[in-house]
């Protein structure tokens, strides 16, 4: 326990925690599937021209250009799957194909018509609109992609799109960086897990599967640990146990209190604090640093605050171990739904509802970081730099919304 904590400058805290880390090297080869939610380990080639062949992208009539407005018989008929034979180019004068979307075009046709734009359409024959632009509904082969292009890049998380684009060139199995390992510990001797009894004198632990779980949200798997006892003796030998982990992240006993051991614990455990304290409400005792090759981030204990301090502070720093070239928050502009107050000199970080472009402060911004429904009512953040001390209705504000994707270039998160 230190007797009292340096605040360092919220910005300075940023900076110091993305520099803790640096990209895992670590990769391992998946299947398409599991690669969702990974970080893809190589710029993704393509290897197959997006679309391969010259194509329909309407069910009607491929026909030369030149024959805009005539009537034309129909040479036959070309379906999605037909090749070879049935696609070579030998149209004669006055003729056209049928074909369906997605059908192949032989080289001797140039633009698509739709089959309701047609005239007096039979079996065998239809006429020609004059007002056709040449090459309309005509995909040509590589238009899209070409082969050799960058699909996307190394560092990038995989999701439904780029599974998407992986199938498109028959990618069956893929290089991601591996996992890296995250241990989830609280601490404090008031708690009990969830399955046992407590009496009215004892709290459930509540913080570690509320991380677990966040870090899964965000694509990570995270383990929890158990409770670091409170005294430093067991704390030591408990931490000592975890040197393995990539991260090592705790709850609560980082403050002032007789019985918060953990600083001191990590650091006879090596640890080299890059901070422990930060101007910021709520989340002021967080401390973070690297034990050997473990990054450790421990967080105060209310849980409102290991909430808000995980969103804020740790989940950019573990994507950035993870690989991911994004790590920085995006902010979405809201107009501001009701007057609150901020506490001026130190950068606060507010909860709210973002919806339908606005953003409604939780509980008027008047809740504990005890709490565990203001969480729980709240689906976003807002930054408050420290000269603000209100925020006016229909101020126009920029929010971190929780489920937001992160950024490959920082931007101003202030308000
Ligand atoms: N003299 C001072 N006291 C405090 C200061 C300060 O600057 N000077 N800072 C306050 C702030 S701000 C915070 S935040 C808390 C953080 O303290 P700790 O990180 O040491 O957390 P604890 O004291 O261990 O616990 C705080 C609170 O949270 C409950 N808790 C802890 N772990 C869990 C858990 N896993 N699940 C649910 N609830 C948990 C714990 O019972 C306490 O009620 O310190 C202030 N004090
Ligand atoms: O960080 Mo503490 O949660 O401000 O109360």
């Amino acid at each position: 326990m230190s007797n009292k904590l340096t605040y360092l400058e919220f910005d300075e805290a940023v900076k110091r925690s993305l520099e803790l880390v640096h990209a895992t090297t670590l990769t391992q080869i998946v299947p398409l599937l599991d690669s969702l939610g990974k970080v893809v380990a190589q710029d993704i080639i393509c290897q197959k021209n997006l679309p391969s062949f010259n194509n329909s992208a309407m069910d009607g009539f491929a026909f030369n250009h030149d024959d805009i407005g005539k009537t034309l018989n129909i040479k036959r008929v070309i379906y999605a799957g037909d090749k070879d034979e049935k696609v070579q180019a030998d149209l004669k004068e006055g003729e056209c194909y049928k074909i369906m979307t997605g059908a192949q075009v032989p080289n001797d046709a140039d633009t698509i018509v739709p089959i309701e734009n047609c005239i007096d359409v039979t079996k065998s024959s239809l006429t020609l609109p004059i007002d056709i632009k040449k090459g309309s509904n005509l995909r040509l082969k590589g238009e899209e992609q070409t082969r050799g292009n960058i699909l996307f890049k190394k560092g990038e998380i995989i999701d439904s799109s780029h599974i998407a684009l992986l199938a498109s060139q028959g990618i069956v199995m893929l290089e991601v960086f591996k996992d890296i390992s995250i241990a989830v510990l609280s601490t404090g001797d008031e708690l009990k897990e969830p399955w046992q009894t407590s009496n009215e004198d004892e709290i459930y632990n509540c913080n570690s599967y509320a991380l677990v779980a966040l870090l899964k949200e965000k694509g990570f798997n995270a383990t929890y640990s158990g409770v670091i006892p409170d005294n430093l003796e067991s704390s030591k030998k408990f931490i000592s146990n975890l040197k393995n982990y990539d991260v090592v992240i705790t709850t609560g006993g980082i403050s002032m209190g007789d019985a918060d051991f953990v600083a001191q614990a990590f650091l006879e455990n090596g640890l080299e604090t890059s901070f422990h304290g930060v101007n910021v409400k709520p989340g002021r005792p967080i401390m973070m640093g690297n034990m050997g090759k473990t990054t450790v981030m421990s967080l105060p204990g209310n849980p409102l605050t290991a909430m808000v301090n995980m969103h804020l502070f740790a989940i950019p720093v573990l994507k950035k171990l993870q690989g991911s070239n994004c790590f920085y928050h995006d902010v979405i502009k809201a107009t501001n739904q009701e007057n609150f107050k901020t506490k001026q000199g130190r950068v606060n970080v507010v909860l709210g509802t973002c919806e339908n472009g606005g953003f409604k402060v939780t509980r008027n911004n008047k809740y504990g970081s005890g709490m565990i429904t203001a969480l729980y009512e709240s689906n976003a953040l807002l930054v408050t730099n420290s000269d603000t001390k209100n925020i006016e209705c229909n101020q126009e504000v920029g929010v971190i919304k929780f489920n937001n994707k992160l950024l490959e270039k920082e931007i101003d998160i202030f308000n």
